[in-house]
């Protein structure tokens, strides 16, 4: 057994990543497809590998409470929306990259308790960067936003193109997914209606 890399944050301690344990799993796999992880070309490959995991899968060793620090009470109640952030997760089924876009707001509590709009895109990325399905990324992001924001309404809507529907498998290319997930008073057709216009304009 190796001794896990304890890994800290600004928060200190936030969790453990085993990159010897990673390294000899992708020495192991590359034994299992018949390279020889000893030809100079492979040498660096396990360690490379395993670094690369540990910054795709950052998100599980971070909370959402961990992002949705800085809040501020302004009084404004209306929708806020941060369209077209770019999203990039791992499919825990093929363990392939799928990307795309998402688009997040929420209506903010009645306190007017409203959080930075760079920490909305950090969200999408906590839980974005673990292995997923693109589903339970959308509706992780919108549960977050009503419990720790204690918002009054939220919408997540997430636009990807899997890797695992791309490069192998049923293989088409350019295929996209939309997910969608609405809480709270954004569940108000009228309110819904007047966000999905928003997302959806240019
Ligand atoms: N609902 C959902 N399905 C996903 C997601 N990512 C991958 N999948 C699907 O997960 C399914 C896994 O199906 P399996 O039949 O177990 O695996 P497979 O034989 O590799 O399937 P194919 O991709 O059809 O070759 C596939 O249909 C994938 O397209 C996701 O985020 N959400
Ligand atoms: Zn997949």
């Amino acid at each position: 057994m190796t001794d896990p890399v304890t890994l800290t944050g600004e928060e200190g301690t936030i969790g453990v990543f085993d990159e010897k344990r990673a390294e000899a799993a992708v020495r192991e796999l590359l034994i299992a497809v018949g390279e020889d992880p000893e030809r100079e070309g492979l040498l660096e490959t396990p360690a490379r590998v395993a670094r690369a995991y540990r910054e795709i899968l950052a998100g599980l060793w971070q909370q959402p409470e961990d992002v949705l620090t800085t809040t501020f009470d302004i009084g404004h109640d209306e929708m806020v929306l941060v369209k077209g952030i770019e999203i990039v997760s791992l499919c825990e089924h093929h363990l392939l990259p799928f990307h795309g876009i998402a688009h997040v707001g929420y209506i903010p509590a009645e306190t007017g308790k409203i959080t930075g709009l760079s920490k909305l895109a950090r969200l999408v990325d906590v839980f974005a960067r673990r292995p997923q399905v693109q589903e339970r990324l959308t509706t992780q992001i919108a549960d977050s936003l009503m419990r720790i924001l204690e918002a009054r309404g939220a919408i997540v809507v997430i636009e990807a193109e899997h890797m695992c529907m791309s490069v192998r498998g049923i293989r088409k290319p350019g295929a996209k997914t939309t997910t969608s997930a609405v809480r709270g008073q954004l569940r108000d057709p009228a309110t819904r209606s007047e966000a999905m216009s928003l997302i959806m304009a240019r």
